[in-house]
C-alpha cells in the first residue's frame, strides 16, 4: 500500500496557557497542505523482520523511533499484526512547522488500518495518534479545523483555501518544538481565530498571528526577512507555520506564486492549496 503523508499549516497560534502535564494549551487553526512525503506499507511473510528503508531528505535521531515504525510498534501491541516492509521517502521539511513528521505516523496507522482491516474508526485512529505526537490527531481526517487544549482536540471549521496560490519557504533552520514552546509566555488569545478567519483573507494580516513568530522572529531575524519579502512580492497573508522554521505567504486570485530571490539552500514549495 503506498500512500502520501501532506504537511499541514498553521492559520494562526495562541499559546493560551499551562497544562498539569507540563504541556501547553493552544488555539490553532489547522490546514492541510498538499506538499508530501510517500510512505510503502508492504506485508512480508511470518518469521522476517519489520523493516524500516528510509530515503529522501535524511532524518535526524535512531530510526528505531521514527514515528512510522512507532507507529506500528503501537498497533502491532494491541492487534498481533504481523511484519511489515516500511518505506519512507522524505520530501517535507523536518523541524519546520509542517508537522511532516506527525504525518507519517498518522498515514501510518491509516495504511496499517487499512491494509490489515483493523477497521478501527477515525475516533480509536485519533487516540492512537495523540500517543505520538500532539499534532498526529489532525491528519487522521486531515480536513481544516479549530484545534485546541494540545492542539489534539478539534472542532470542524468551515475554511475553504482550495485553489489558493500559496508559496512555503523553509530556511533550513531546524527548530525544535520543545525550544520554541519553551520561549513563549503563554496570555489569552488575542482574537477569536475562528471570527478572524471568517472574514476576507486580506484582514488576516491584522487580527491572525502566531505567538511562536513573536517569539522567534528576534532570535532567528531571517523569519522577518522572509516574511517581508513575502509580503513586498504581493502575498495577502504571511505568516510562520507552527513553531517554525517555514514561512508561508498565501496570494488569493493569482495563478501561482510569484518568484522571489532567494538564497539556493532554502526550501520552497509553490503550487495551489
Ligand atoms: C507547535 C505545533 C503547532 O501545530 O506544531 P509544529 O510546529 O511542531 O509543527 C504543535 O503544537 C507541536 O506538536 P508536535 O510536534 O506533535 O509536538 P509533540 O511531539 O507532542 O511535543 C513536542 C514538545 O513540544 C512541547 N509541546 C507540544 C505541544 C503542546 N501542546 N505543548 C507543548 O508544550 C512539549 O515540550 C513537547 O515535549
Ligand atoms: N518520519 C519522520 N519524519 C520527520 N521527523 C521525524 C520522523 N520520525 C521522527 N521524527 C523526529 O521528529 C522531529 C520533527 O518532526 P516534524 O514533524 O518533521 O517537525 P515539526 O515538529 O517542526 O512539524 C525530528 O526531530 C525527527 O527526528
Amino acid at each position: 500500500m503506498l500512500v502520501f503523508p501532506n504537511a499541514k499549516l498553521n492559520l494562526g497560534l495562541y499559546v493560551t496557557g499551562q497544562r498539569p502535564d507540563g504541556f501547553r494549551n493552544l488555539e490553532s487553526v489547522f490546514v492541510p497542505l498538499p506538499w508530501c512525503d510517500a510512505l510503502e506499507v508492504l506485508p512480508t511473510p511470518e518469521g522476517t523482520e519489520t523493516t524500516l528503508a528510509l530515503t529522501g531528505i535524511p532524518i535526524p535521531g535512531d530510526p528505531a523511533t521514527n514515528l512510522c515504525r512507532r507507529a506500528y510498534e503501537l498497533l502491532r501491541a494491541d492487534f498481533n499484526l504481523p511484519p511489515v516492509q516500511l518505506h519512507l521517502h522524505k520530501v517535507v521539511p523536518i523541524g519546520a512547522g509542517l508537522g511532516g513528521g506527525s504525518a507519517d505516523a498518522a498515514f501510518a496507522l491509516r495504511a496499517l488500518n487499512d491494509l490489515f482491516q483493523l477497521n478501527l474508526p477515525n475516533e480509536k485512529l485519533q487516540a492512537y495518534a495523540r500517543q505520538l505526537g500532539s499534532d498526529c490527531a489532525f491528519f487522521v481526517v486531515n480536513k481544516p479545523v479549530f484545534a485546541y487544549e494540545k492542539g489534539d482536540v478539534f472542532e470542524e471549521i468551515s475554511l475553504d483555501l482550495t485553489g489558493t496560490a500559496c508559496k512555503v519557504v523553509y530556511p533550513g533552520l531546524h527548530i525544535s518544538t520543545a525550544e520554541a514552546y519553551a520561549r513563549v509566555t503563554a496570555a489569552a488569545p488575542r482574537h477569536d481565530l475562528r471570527q478572524a478567519l471568517s472574514q476576507p483573507l486580506e484582514t488576516w494580516r491584522n487580527t491572525v498571528s502566531n505567538d511562536f513568530e513573536d517569539a522567534l522572529t528576534p532570535i532567528y531575524p531571517v523569519l522577518g526577512e522572509i516574511k517581508q519579502q513575502l509580503y513586498a512580492a504581493g502575498a495577502a497573508y504571511a505568516s510562520l507555520s507552527g513553531s517554525g522554521s517555514a514561512v508561508y505567504g498565501l496570494f488569493p486570485g493569482q495563478e501561482l506564486p510569484p518568484k522571489l530571490e532567494l538564497p539556493a539552500q532554502y526550501l520552497v514549495w509553490d503550487a495551489r492549496l
